[in-house]
């Protein structure tokens, strides 16, 4: 076993390396942010955290363990939280290269780290302040450093020695240290950190920058409403008002309204709904999000009149949706029953649907059960050969589009059978969203001929949409949000993954927002509580998968947030209906990033369950939502009505989006040149057989970040630095829309290395031959106004203290939910298994803390470093390593200190962190 002495001249000559090597890049973020350079080199807490944790576990490929890594990162998650987890990653395999134990090595990281963040805290640094960025940054690049070795001896800065605790020096430096599998890490590390870092590079300050662009193909003209009318065949005259109350059926119907469902009027298409079904018309309800569908098909369920009656069938595709409608109903005493399964349960409700008097008014059941049970065909064809089968109705009908070509295929495909087996029963088809093409393969599967179809307008004036572009504070801006402006109120947020849903609903406890997360694979109790403590108000906020929500029917949900990239506008506009069903205003605001889309598509690439065709449906409709992100100069009202068919005059939006929000003239861009430029630079690349990524391809079109260029070898290219007339901003925007437009593409590849977050390469798309050939134009739309104008001011509320600790969870179960499609993309979808890190035994605290040396290092006489009395174990090598560690955090801080006091000299950021730290 090495000695915790021995490691002091490595891990010296590790932060003397970072001194050398690597005080240029500190300065030169220093300075950044002193001055808004667009070229600031500070990675994103998010993208660093993405980047290392999983290499942790580099040599072991143990989830397991990297799971409860990232739980102790995610306890601690602060702006000091990357540096912990890259000494974890580069130091305990140093100081115990040949006996690694991860959860007890992630237990020491975590010691250190709550060390760390103590010094920090109590230090003289903000949380937020560039500085302490800095010091993180710089631990992170130390940790880095280290990983060089082996590497020849380094001659000590004398200024740096004078400037240094002559403790904290060690007397001999090594003049090599050979651990191999480190070599490796250095080619990752070069490549890339992760998406977001690089991103974030290239972002730049974007605040500044006054263009904002738009994609030409939004300005579409507005197609009518008329796409539905080409439906063939054609649907049936909607019948007037006059018609309709001069049906036999009115009075009965009004009668049921106000006795059995306590109504006083019908909203728009619900009499004409309800009356074409009693009549044994087909009918296909188009109405938005909580505009009334279920009454449409129960009331008539209830009523004694009709051309048919007997049982309703309510086909729906949720366990959870129908149990809420059975419980509404026989809280009004309806008599409702639900078939979802085959248990036993089911058996005794088809018995009592085969033999009893008394048939149920509805009877909720899955497409599966209804097409697959063979007892269910049965217990169907005694009721309709005793004309007992009143009427089939598809809830959710628009799902025979989306999900008929997916993975509940079977079930929905098989609904086109119940026309020619039941013919003469009418169908009632009801959505919130479809498109013609949707509506084509509802009218097409179910078989319907003379159908009425009632459409009405699926704007929702009351929602307010707004895009924000994502950055790594997003939680932070979505406390902002609730805390400065619905403290208190309902809210859902949305995500893609199952373990992002854990992490976000836990930062926001963390900063004060009662959030809970919801997702297909917890436990359905579990599930089934969050659900009615959200509904009555006891939990305000839920962070859910899209498995929360359909059928959630609750009036004052002032604001639905996506914390990812919805899927489809269908998608959006389903998820974001659930808001302000009250009527009043909601929120609903989306954060974009590309690297969202991408993992949607890269999800999409690797899925074995569909065929090509299907992808393709889906790739289709996520180019549509980004190219609707990425507009940031139409009226987000028009462009979503559109894509439903509907007309929409951007003047009556009135600001309610961020677009029409925003001021200032739009003026259009030709960016034809540097499009072109760009295309041929990638096609270079290509022809190279050379590869690169997004936020590079910007660089290497700017010529920017040199070095980094010229070591890659991208500085050869003939097009290398043709776009430096354009802003980083915009060069970012070009490709976005390059991207958009399918002229580029990108790929997700996995990295190299086992465990790394994949690497996204941007490569020519389906339309770039036809891009370079045909000479074709390169028009943008920009604003010249201020970036961010129409978005909502929110109001900033002093973070509030953390003093939450994670609660205990159970490993779930990795169970594939029906209602929850979307899978997590990484194996990183680990669950946290500590609930808290009180040490175990065998896990030593420290005897004696050597972070005390830095606090000498520190204005702040009053920092008290670890309170924790020691324990009466042994020294053993746990707490060697954990000293090991200290120690060199000692140094680490001292060092960096000593590097920022030696940088703020010269640097032209002097002022501001003088002023900052004062
Ligand atoms: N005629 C009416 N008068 C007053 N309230 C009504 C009327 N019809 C429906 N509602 C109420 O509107 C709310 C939404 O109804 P419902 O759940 O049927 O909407 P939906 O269109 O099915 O929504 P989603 O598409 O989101 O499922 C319910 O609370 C319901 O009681």
């Amino acid at each position: 076993m090495r000695k915790v002495s021995n490691h002091d001249p490595y891990i010296l000559d590790g932060l003397l390396d970072l001194l050398e090597d690597r005080l240029g890049a500190i300065t030169h973020a220093i300075a950044a942010f002193g001055d808004n350079s667009e070229d600031t080199a500070l990675p994103s807490t998010e993208g660093l955290l993405r980047a290392v944790t999983p290499s942790s576990c580099t040599q072991s490929h143990d989830f397991v363990r990297d799971s409860e890594i990232s739980s102790l990162i995610h306890e601690h998650e602060s702006y000091a939280s990357t540096s912990a987890v890259a000494f974890h990653r580069t130091v305990i395999p140093s100081t115990r290269p040949h006996a690694r134990d991860f959860t007890q090595d992630s237990k020491i990281s975590s010691l250190v780290h709550k060390d760390e963040t103590q010094i920090f805290d109590e230090g003289s640094f903000e949380d937020d302040t560039p500085i302490s960025s800095i010091v993180s940054h710089g631990s992170t690049l130390v940790a880095d450093t280290l990983n060089h070795i082996p590497r020849p001896e380094k001659v000590v800065d004398d200024s740096v020695r004078a400037n240094t605790a002559p403790e904290l020096m060690s007397p001999k430096i090594p003049t090599s240290y050979a651990v191999p599998e480190f070599n490796d890490r250095q080619n990752v590390r070069q490549t890339i950190s992760s998406d977001d870092e690089l991103w974030d590079r290239v972002d730049g300050n974007t605040e500044d920058d006054s263009v904002e662009v738009v994609s030409p193909d939004a300005h579409k003209p507005a197609p009518s409403f008329s796409a539905v009318a080409a439906l063939r065949p054609s649907p049936a005259e909607a019948p007037s008002e006059a018609s309709l109350k001069a049906s036999p059926h009115y009075p009965e119907v009004v009668e049921k309204l106000r006795n059995v469902f306590r109504l006083k009027t019908f909203r728009k298409n619900q009499l004409a709904a309800i009356i074409s079904t009693l009549n044994g018309r087909d009918a296909i309800v188009l109405m938005p999000t909580g505009g009334g569908k279920s009454l449409c098909y129960q009331l008539p369920a209830v009523c004694r009149g009709g051309k048919t009656s007997g049982v309703t069938i309510v086909v729906s595709p949720l366990r959870a949706l129908m149990a809420d409608q059975v419980e509404a109903l026989r809280a009004n005493r309806i008599d409702a029953m639900m078939l979802a399964s085959l248990d036993s349960q089911d058996g005794d409700s088809m018995h009592e649907l085969r033999t009893a008097a008394n048939k149920p008014s509805l009877l909720y059941i899955t497409p599966e059960k209804l097409c697959n049970s063979e007892f269910m065909k049965g217990t169907l064809k005694g009721l309709y050969s005793r004309h007992q089968l009143a009427r089939f109705v598809i809830d959710e009908a628009h799902l025979i589009n989306s999900w008929g070509r997916d993975f509940r295929s079977e079930g929905y495909a098989a609904l086109h059978g119940l026309r020619t087996e039941y013919p003469g029963v009418p169908f009632v088809a009801l959505t919130a969203t479809a498109t013609s093409e949707a509506l084509q393969d509802i009218v097409t599967t179910l078989g319907l001929s003379d159908y009425v179809l009632l459409s009405q307008s699926f704007n929702r004036p009351n929602l307010r949409y707004t895009i924000i572009p994502k950055k790594r504070d997003v939680e932070s801006n979505i406390v902002d949000f609730i805390q400065g402006n619905y403290p208190d109120q309902t809210g859902i947020i949305y995500c893609i993954a199952r373990a992002k849903t854990e992490e976000v609903a836990m930062k926001l406890r963390m900063q004060g927002i009662n959030a809970r997360h919801f997702h297909a694979a917890m436990a359905s109790d579990d599930k089934r509580r969050i659900q009615q403590q959200w509904q009555s108000g006891e939990c305000k906020i839920i962070v859910a998968t899209v498995a929360f929500g359909m059928g959630v029917d609750k009036a004052n949900v002032r604001f639905v947030i996506h914390y990812d990239v919805p899927s489809s506008i269908d998608a959006y506009c389903q998820e974001t209906g659930r808001a302000g069903r009250d009527g009043e205003v909601a929120e609903c605001i989306l954060y974009y990033s590309y690297c969202d889309t991408q993992r949607r598509m890269s999800q999409i690439n690797k899925d074995k369950d569909i065929d090509e065709e299907q992808k393709n449906r889906k790739r289709q409709a996520l180019y549509t939502v980004n190219a609707f992100c990425l507009n940031e100069i139409d009226c987000r009202r028009m462009l979503i009505l559109n894509h439903f068919t509907e007309a929409f005059d951007p003047a009556s939006c009135k600001g309610t989006c961020d677009n029409c929000a925003s001021t200032g003239e739009v003026t259009e861009l030709d960016l034809t040149g540097s499009a072109t430029i760009f295309v041929e630079m990638i096609q270079e690349l290509q022809n190279m057989c050379m590869k690169i990524t997004g936020p590079l391809s910007v660089h290497a079109f700017r010529g920017t970040s040199a070095s980094d260029m010229a070591r890659r070898g991208f500085d050869a290219m003939k097009n290398y630095g043709k776009g430096s007339d354009i802003s980083a901003d915009l060069a970012k925007r070009l490709l976005d829309h390059l991207i958009a437009r399918q002229i580029l593409s990108t790929e997700l590849e996995e990295a190299q290395v086992p465990n790394r977050a994949p690497i996204s390469y941007v490569y020519l798309g389906s339309k770039a031959d036809a891009f370079l050939s045909e000479r074709q134009s390169f028009l943008l739309k920009v604003r010249s106004t201020k970036k961010g104008v129409g978005a909502p001011k929110f109001k900033k509320v002093a973070a509030l203290a953390s003093t939450s600790t994670i609660s205990v969870r159970r490993r779930r179960p990795r169970v594939e939910a029906a209602d929850d499609p979307v899978e997590p993309f990484s194996p990183r979808d680990t669950e946290p298994v500590f609930d808290d890190i009180e040490p175990e035994a065998g896990i030593l605290e420290p005897s004696t803390p050597p972070l005390l040396q830095a606090r000498r290092l520190r204005a702040s006489p009053s920092i008290q470093v670890f309170e924790e009395p020691p324990r009466e174990w042994g020294l053993d090598e746990n707490q060697e390593c954990y000293q090991a560690l200290c120690a060199l955090r000692a140094q680490v801080c001292g060092l960096l200190t000593t590097s920022l006091i030696l940088t703020h000299v010269s640097s032209p950021w002097s002022a501001h962190a003088t002023r900052k730290t004062s």
